[in-house]
């Protein structure tokens, strides 16, 4: 049975906070503040990149040694030491009030574990291997990087825009998953990655108008050609 559920979690302006101030600490801090946490960070001392955060207000720091209690109204809790009896303590305080708990250095202590990741705009892709090789998702991550490159942002846009527009215009489900699947799969993008268009919005916009707009003159009937693979 796998023990980790993979769920895309909404942690904006929930609170979340961190033990320790160092590689590991900073690695989590920087993903948090990217999707909007309120970032708290306990740790005596921090690497130069969390002590900026905290000077341009992106984080509070409490800069002392993690105590039983400093911890309470977190939604997320990071346990990023080196220490092992530090870690036991959270551990305690996380189970006392079910608050979610990941440990840098215990997987096996770990409610959840965080993936490797890549964001273009709104596609996320996430990888893990379940705690057993940290460095093989991030290999991973990097392959992937090249195989999907930034310009799924805007591509993820237009598709996006284009399926409200048809979920509006097109009452038949069938007929629009038909849409969706030749928007997905037809070359149109590819042929843009490789130059062959300048103008993606409208080659897609155009697909859409041409094959279910323009030439049907019934919407949910005619079907002009497509490229359906
Ligand atoms: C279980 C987990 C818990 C968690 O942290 O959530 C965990 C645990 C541990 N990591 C360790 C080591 C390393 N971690 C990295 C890197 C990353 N670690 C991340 C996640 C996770 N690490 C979770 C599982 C993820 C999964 O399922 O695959 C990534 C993906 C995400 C992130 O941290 O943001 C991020 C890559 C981000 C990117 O670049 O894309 C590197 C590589 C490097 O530093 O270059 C090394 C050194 C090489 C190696 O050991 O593989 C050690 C041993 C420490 C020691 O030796 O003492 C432990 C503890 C143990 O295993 O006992
Ligand atoms: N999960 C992961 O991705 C990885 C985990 N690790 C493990 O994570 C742990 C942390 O690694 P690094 O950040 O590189 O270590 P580090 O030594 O750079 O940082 C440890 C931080 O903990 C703070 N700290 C120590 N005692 C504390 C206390 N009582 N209360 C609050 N803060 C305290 C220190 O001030 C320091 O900022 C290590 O045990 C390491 O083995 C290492 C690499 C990757």
């Amino acid at each position: 049975m796998d023990k980790y559920y993979p769920i895309m979690l909404d942690i904006k302006n929930k609170k979340c906070k961190v033990i320790g101030g160092g590689r590991v600490a900073e690695r989590k801090v920087t993903s948090l503040l990217e999707c909007g946490a309120i970032v708290e960070v306990i740790s005596p001392f921090v690497s130069d990149k969390l002590f900026k955060y905290y000077k341009k207000g992106k984080i509070k720091l409490v800069q002392r040694n993690y105590k039983y209690g400093d911890l309470k109204g977190g939604y997320l809790v990071y346990a990023a030491t080196d220490n092992e009896e530090i870690n036991e303590i959270c551990i305690k305080e996380c189970r006392d009030n079910e608050i979610l708990l990941n440990v840098a250095d215990q997987p096996n202590m770990c409610d959840f574990i965080v993936p490797a990741n890549i964001r273009r705009g709104d596609l996320n892709i996430s990888i893990s291997t379940n705690g057993k090789s940290p460095m093989l998702s991030k290999k991973i991550r990097i392959e992937l990087e090249k195989i999907f490159p930034e310009e799924y942002k805007e591509y993820l846009e237009i598709i996006g825009e284009i399926r409200e527009k048809v979920k509006e215009e097109i009452k038949d489900i069938s007929k629009r998953r038909e849409i969706f699947h030749d928007l997905v799969y037809s070359d149109v993008f590819k042929r843009y990655l490789i130059g062959e268009l300048t103008d993606l919005k409208k080659a897609l916009y155009d697909m859409y108008f041409y094959n279910y707009g323009l030439q049907g003159a019934d919407i949910n009937g005619k079907k002009g050609n497509n490229n359906r693979q």
